[in-house]
């Protein structure tokens, strides 16, 4: 710490070159400024940890304002130095964001423990943030479960971009996880202490559409006995998310596109102008391109949405990541139910492998969820699918129905069925599972790595 850097802000010569040499002798370095203009020009090539700043500099500034004068220590501890008479002044100051105060004449021993101290709480304060940052991202992404290439792929886009503010778009089918990927683009991003405002825009009849959006004022239309925010506004800050972009009608899609182009609307039935700051991330299963062709989306509002675009994967494109899904609804349905753990026995798993799933993740979580209440936390078998599902059959007659799903993707669900049912015949031994599948014991751990099979 005694190498911090420090900046002493003070229109006394004397005064400036005694307590730098104070300063200077406690193993800092230090630079000095007669004034804040010449202090901004100095936080220009010398990046202060700190902030010695004389109040009483002339003219007398409020404090706000001297505090704002230079923005680098927003965030970075300044300590303010007063004369007599200006103790109101510095606890306004402190009041303000100023970390401490010291009346002149100044004790140079009081100096270095008032400086050792501020410097030491923010540094403290700083390694905190880094790691509730830190927490908060591995917690952002751990929630986007899936080991398959697209997924990864995915989870390494999500992370290089959730910082910037670039729009995205994210594509695919119903059920894939549109909604789990916006979510962690927020919580990633520097917005995620903001609100996160998911709006389905299928879901709201079109000529309610406008007043959810922009709000409206008191009396703008029948009904309307009270102002309202719109949820436009109440994303200010933060992230606003617009599912379903590809059903907004075209008279709303207009209204939108001179959201984004000016950031400016007008509620409804209002004449003052709102200003809003959001980031923008839309989610569609529709083909937008072809809603352009048809004239239903309109070109100008596709480009400016388009910004960065996610595309997802239907699950049986992807077989390899349901065991990792299956477990992970699974803890969560544990925890909520307050029950033991229910696993699938390999035929189990088999059958979850195999299956299409039309509805995609979403289907696969509520047909394990009602698979799991049937099994009570036991061990869940075959016949617990079959009091649910009927129809279910012997899983090689599953395995060869499953024409919807490609070649390679049929080909990663038999070797996982492979891989779990050789565990299950040599009781999770992996050595014995590796010698009975003609793997080394290595080559079994790099594939049930892969596929979240350990
Ligand atoms: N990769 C994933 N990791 C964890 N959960 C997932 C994943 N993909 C989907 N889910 C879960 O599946 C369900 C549906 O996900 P989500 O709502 O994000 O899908 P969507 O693609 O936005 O669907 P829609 O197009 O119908 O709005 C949710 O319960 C979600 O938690």
């Amino acid at each position: 710490m005694t190498q911090a850097r420090l900046l002493l802000v003070d229109d006394e010569p004397a005064f400036r070159s005694l307590a730098s040499r104070w300063l200077s002798d406690s193993g800092y370095t230090v630079e000095t400024a007669a004034d804040l203009a010449s202090a901004r020009e100095v936080v220009r090539h010398f990046d202060a940890d700190l902030m010695l700043l004389d109040l009483s500099l002339p003219p007398t500034f409020d404090p706000m304002t001297t505090l704002a004068a230079v923005p680098e220590f927003a965030s970075r501890p300044v300590i303010i130095l007063t004369g007599h008479g200006d103790r109101e002044l510095a606890l306004e100051a402190i009041r303000q964001g100023a970390w401490d105060f010291l009346a002149k004449p100044i004790d140079p021993d009081m100096l270095a423990v008032v400086v050792r101290r501020a410097l030491s709480k923010h540094q403290l304060e700083k390694e905190l943030l880094q790691l509730k940052r830190g927490l908060g991202k591995e917690q952002a992404l751990s929630r986007l479960i899936g080991a398959s290439p697209s997924m990864e792929a995915i989870r390494a886009l999500v992370q290089r971009i959730a910082a910037t503010d670039v729009r995205v778009l994210v594509t695919g089918p119903s059920g894939t996880g549109k909604e789990v990927i916006s979510r962690a683009l927020h919580d990633l991003s520097q917005r995620a202490s903001g609100p996160f405002i998911s709006v389905h825009c299928g879901a709201i009849p079109a000529d309610l559409l406008e007043s959810e959006l922009f709000g409206h004022t008191k009396g703008a239309f029948t009904g309307a006995d009270r102002e309202r925010p719109g949820l436009l506004k109440l994303a200010d800050g933060g992230t606003l998310f617009l599912d379903e972009i590809g059903e907004m009608p075209l008279p709303m899609q207009v209204k939108l596109l001179r959201v984004l182009q000016e950031g400016t609307f007008y509620p409804v039935g209002g004449r003052e102008l709102q200003h809003i700051n959001v980031r923008l991330v839309s989610a569609t299963n529709a083909n937008l391109l072809d809603k352009v062709a048809e004239g239903s989306f309109r070109e100008d509002l596709y480009y400016r949405i388009k910004g960065v675009t996610i595309e997802t994967r239907a699950l049986s494109e992807r077989p390899e990541d349901i065991p990792q899904l299956l477990r992970y609804f699974l803890d969560q349905w544990q925890v909520k139910m307050n029950m033991p753990s229910p696993s699938p026995s390999a035929e189990a798993l088999d059958w979850f492998i195999s299956r299409p799933w039309p509805g995609n993740v979403r289907e696969l979580r509520s047909t394990l969820e009602s698979v799991a209440a049937v099994s009570q936390g036991r061990v869940m078998t075959m016949e617990d699918i079959a009091l649910l599902h009927p129809q279910s059959r012997s899983r090689s007659v599953a395995a060869l129905d499953s024409q919807d799903q490609s070649l390679e993707a049929q080909v990663r669900a038999l070797e996982i069925r492979l891989l779990s049912q050789a565990l299950q015949d040599c009781n999770g031994n992996r050595t014995h599972a590796a010698l009975q599948l003609g793997l080394s014991r290595q080559g079994l751990l790099k594939k049930m790595e892969r596929y979240g099979l350990d």
